[in-house]
C-alpha cells in the first residue's frame, strides 16, 4: 500500500503528474493539495478505472492529505518567466517551502519521502532540512530535490546529437552514459559524460553546445512557452519516472502481469537527487572526493541514488572517476553558485521566527 500526496496539484506540474501518478498500479491512494481548490481534479481523476483512491483537498485540508503519506511531493510555488533567474523565485517560495515542511513535519511519520520539485531547488532543499532539523523530525535523507529533468534532457540532447553523427548503437538511456550531478540551475548542473570517447567523438563544439543546451535547457523552454511559464509536462514526466522506480524499489510483487509493469518501471540502477550529503550513506565519502578533485566543499549536492525498499541505500561515487579535465573545470565552476545558493536556504531558515 502506497499513498503519494501532491502538494501544489493543481498547477502546471501539479495536474499532469497528478495524472500520471493515478495510473500507476502501485500508488493505492493519491491525495491531491493546492491553495487553489483541488475537490474538481480530485473528482475528474476519480473518474479513471484504475485502482487507486483519488481525493481532492481545499485550502484548509492540508492536514488530510497528508495523514499516512509515504511519499509527500511538492510542485508548490511560483514558476520562472522569461528574463528572470530561478533565484528571483526564492523570496516567494522559501516561505511557501518551510509552511509546508511545518505541516508535514507534523502530521507524517519520521519515514515519509519528501521529493521536492520546486525552485530554487539548490536552496528549498536546505529550507526543507532546516525546518526538519528545527522541528526534530523525519529521516533527513530522505529529503531530495528533483533534479531528474536535467538528466532525461541530457540523454535526449545528447541522442540528438549521436543520432545526427550516424550512432545509433549508443543509445544514451539504455547504455547510461551520461549523468548530471552538482545542483538544478543553469552553471551548477554538471553534466558528466561516463565513457570518455562519446566526448572525443562529439569534437569540441557539439560537447559545448551540449553542455551548455543541458544547463540551460529550463530558459530554452520558457522562451518556446512566450513568457507563459515553465516546463510543467516534462517535468511531470520526470517526477513520475523517478518516483515510479523509487517505488518499484518498495513494492511487493506478487502477479505476472505486475512483474512485467514492475520491470519496465524500473528503466534506472540509479536515480538522480541533491540530497543532504552528511545524511545519506556514502554522502562523506563524496564530500571527500569533491574535495580532493575539485576543491569543493558542500553539504548537498546531486547525484545518482540507489534505492532499497523506498529508501536511499547508497550514492553511486563512481560517478567522479576519470572525470576530463572540462569535468574538473565545470565542477570548480559550480561551487560559488552553489555554495551560495546553500547558504541563502539555510540562513533563511535560521532567521526566521521561532517555530
Ligand atoms: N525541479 C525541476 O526540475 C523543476 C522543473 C520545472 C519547474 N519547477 C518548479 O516547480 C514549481 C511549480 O511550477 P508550475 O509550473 O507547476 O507552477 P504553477 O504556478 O503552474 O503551479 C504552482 C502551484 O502551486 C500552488 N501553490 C502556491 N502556494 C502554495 C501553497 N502554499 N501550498 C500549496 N500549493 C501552493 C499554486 O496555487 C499553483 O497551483 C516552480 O517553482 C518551478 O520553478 C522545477
Ligand atoms: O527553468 C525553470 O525555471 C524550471 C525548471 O527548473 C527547468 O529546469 O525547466
Amino acid at each position: 500500500m502506497v499513498k503519494v500526496c501532491v502538494l501544489g496539484a493543481f498547477g502546471g506540474i501539479g495536474q499532469p503528474l497528478s495524472l500520471l501518478l493515478k495510473i500507476n498500479p502501485f500508488i493505492n491512494e493519491l491525495s491531491l493539495y493546492d491553495i487553489a481548490d483541488c475537490h474538481g481534479i480530485g473528482t475528474d481523476l476519480s473518474h479513471i478505472n484504475t485502482k487507486s483512491i483519488t481525493r481532492g483537498f481545499d485550502k484548509n485540508g492540508i492536514r488530510e492529505a497528508l495523514k499516512g503519506s509515504d511519499i509527500v511531493v511538492i510542485p508548490a510555488g511560483m514558476a520562472r518567466k522569461e528574463g528572470m533567474t530561478r533565484d528571483d523565485l526564492f523570496k516567494v517560495n522559501a516561505g511557501i517551502m518551510k509552511t509546508l515542511c511545518l505541516h508535514i513535519g507534523q502530521v507524517c511519520s519520521n519515514n515519509v519521502k519528501v521529493l521536492i520539485i520546486s525552485n530554487p531547488v539548490n536552496c528549498l532543499v536546505p529550507v526543507a532540512i532546516e525546518t526538519f532539523k528545527k522541528l526534530g523530525k523525519l529521516r533527513l535523507e530522505n529529503v531530495i530535490g528533483i533534479t531528474m529533468l536535467d538528466v532525461i534532457r541530457a540523454e535526449t540532447f545528447l541522442r540528438q546529437h549521436l543520432c545526427e553523427l550516424g550512432d545509433r548503437e549508443n543509445d544514451p538511456l539504455e547504455h547510461e552514459i551520461i549523468s548530471v550531478v552538482g545542483g538544478h540551475s543553469g552553471t551548477t548542473i554538471i553534466p558528466l559524460i561516463m565513457d570518455k570517447r562519446i566526448i572525443k567523438f562529439l569534437g569540441v563544439e557539439r560537447y559545448h553546445d551540449l553542455i551548455r543546451r543541458i544547463q540551460f535547457g529550463g530558459d530554452e523552454v520558457i522562451k518556446a512557452k512566450k513568457s507563459s511559464g515553465s516546463a510543467t509536462l516534462s517535468m511531470a514526466y520526470a517526477a513520475d519516472e523517478f518516483i515510479s522506480s523509487m517505488i518499484s524499489s518498495m513494492v511487493v510483487v506478487v502477479k505476472d502481469a505486475e512483474r512485467i509493469e514492475y520491470r519496465r518501471r524500473q528503466k534506472y540502477r540509479y536515480l538522480p537527487g541533491y540530497v543532504y550529503l552528511p545524511s545519506v550513506k556514502g554522502g562523506l565519502a563524496l564530500k571527500r572526493r569533491l574535495r580532493q578533485v575539485a576543491h569543493l566543499d558542500v553539504d548537498y549536492f546531486a547525484v545518482p541514488l540507489k534505492f532499497k525498499n523506498g529508501s536511499i541505500s547508497h550514492i553511486d561515487l563512481n560517478v567522479l572517476n576519470n572525470l576530463s579535465q572540462e569535468e574538473i573545470e565545470l565542477l570548480r565552476i559550480a561551487i560559488g553558485p552553489l555554495q551560495a545558493n546553500i547558504k541563502k536556504g539555510e540562513k533563511f531558515v535560521r532567521n526566521t521566527a521561532k517555530m
